[in-house]
């Protein structure tokens, strides 16, 4: 249990590492033709996680958060576990279908729940897939261009690990189906894929042609999904944050949603700094930025006004069903809090003080509790989650008492 003491979060903070683009570039990069260098890399489970799932085709040196990465010849037999990272696993049983040999992908955790028969499927028509529980067993060949289908309203992830398919081999067409849930994560695989000199088109279908370069090297821009945990704790608290760092295009957008709230918001391209309180309540759909519902819903949490997020049914699918998890944060605060035909309504302010938060084994639950009881007091059951995205987070929150 880890408790935190309410009062004025304020102060300058550097932005930490984007996840899913730092995941990307150290993708890209095994695949890829001559050495990347990744800058400014931190070593969070799902780092680690995408680390271990391109060790077996590349060489890799870490030099502090440096990361260099060159293609090598690849093993014939790969075996690795990507813990609870959807994005590595849904990538890496992809990208291993096109590596001649075969491949074991364990996983655990929070993620056994999780999407992944869809992928599957789809590679089957390409070769041969095994699932067992807890494990992927995949054997790879050389690929020709490949065209499939791909249901695009459960996870992006299965379409960013096609696009990556088709990348590192002769190429390739995904037709996505249905509703398309998390498209900015898909717009971020496009944008690392053309870093590397492939060229991809999304459109009605998506078309990759075959081949990467490695760009030498490549700075991870800050991830604001996760910054937006520190900026909303000054919001609801009254203090001041500056967040250093340019932030990833996939999430800089919750600074205008904080904007729209009332709250005052500067951002140069180097730092965002954010203070003031909210006072609106926003109508905001967020199908395609589902991180960002966490830190949005908690600053909606403290107006008195009602707030809708829109687009939130594949939340269900995450570490925990953040539909369920999101509104058991808001409920143990004493907001206004209900699920309605895909959108989440919130109105605030909260009613209780010293509240108990439970993580449900889910890091962005657990961030949005700790940035919770900044202001009103409280405890987490659970912390350990919040390594698997952002390990640094708790030591913003907590005061360690002195010898
Ligand atoms: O591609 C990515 O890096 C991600 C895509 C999103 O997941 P889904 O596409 O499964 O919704 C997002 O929630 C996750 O944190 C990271
Ligand atoms: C859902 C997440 O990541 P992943 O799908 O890669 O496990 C997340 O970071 O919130």
């Amino acid at each position: 249990m880890l408790c935190v003491e309410p009062g004025v979060f304020s102060g300058t903070f550097k932005a930490p590492p984007s996840k899913p683009i730092s995941q990307r570039l150290l993708l890209a990069g095994a695949l890829a033709e001559g050495e990347t260098v990744v800058k400014g890399v931190e070593l969070s489970d799902d780092v680690v996680a995408m680390l271990r799932a391109i060790q077996p085709l590349a060489r890799i040196s870490i030099y502090g958060g440096d990361v260099h990465v060159e293609r090598r010849e690849p093993d014939v037999y790969r075996a690795f576990n990507v813990m609870e990272s959807g994005f590595t696993l849904r990538t890496a049983v992809a990208v291993y279908a096109g590596v001649p040999g075969l491949t074991a992908v364990y996983y655990g955790g929070t993620l056994r729940g999780r999407p992944i028969d869809e992928l599957i499927q789809a590679l089957r028509s390409l070769t041969d897939v095994a699932k067992a529980p807890g494990a992927v067993f995949i054997r790879g060949k050389r690929l020709s261009r490949f065209e499939v289908e791909m249901r695009a309203d459960i996870s992006s992830q299965f379409i960013s690990g096609l696009m990556f398919l088709a990348a590192a081999g002769e190429g390739g067409v995904v037709r996505p189906v249905g509703g398309r849930k998390s498209w900015s994560f898909v717009e971020a695989t496009a944008s690392v894929l053309k870093q590397f000199g492939a060229r991809v088109e999304v459109g009605d279908v998506i078309e990759v042609e075959g081949g990467l370069r490695g760009p030498g090297e490549v700075a991870v821009p800050g991830d604001y999904s996760l910054a937006a945990f520190l900026i909303a704790a000054g919001l609801i608290t009254g203090g001041r944050v500056e967040v250093e760092g340019q932030a990833s295009d996939v999430d800089k957008q919750v600074l205008d949603i904080f904007a729209a709230m009332g709250a005052h918001v500067a951002y140069d391209g180097r730092r965002a700094t954010a203070w003031g309180t909210p006072s609106r309540g926003v109508d905001v759909d967020l199908g395609s930025n589902p991180d960002l519902v966490m830190p949005v819903a908690l600053v909606a949490a403290f107006v008195e006004d009602w707030t809708v997020i829109r687009g939130v049914e594949h939340l269900r699918y995450k570490e925990s069903d953040r539909v369920a998890s999101v509104l058991d944060v808001l409920q143990r605060l004493g907001v206004e809090a209900t699920y309605k035909d895909g959108a989440l309504h919130i109105r605030g302010p909260p009613r209780r003080r010293n509240v108990q938060f439970l993580s449900h084994g889910d890091h962005r639950i657990g961030l949005m509790a700790l940035a919770a009881s900044k202001a009103v007091g409280g405890c987490l059951d659970d912390v350990s989650p919040i390594s698997k995205s952002w390990p640094t987070a708790p030591l913003y929150f907590i005061v360690l008492p002195e010898k």
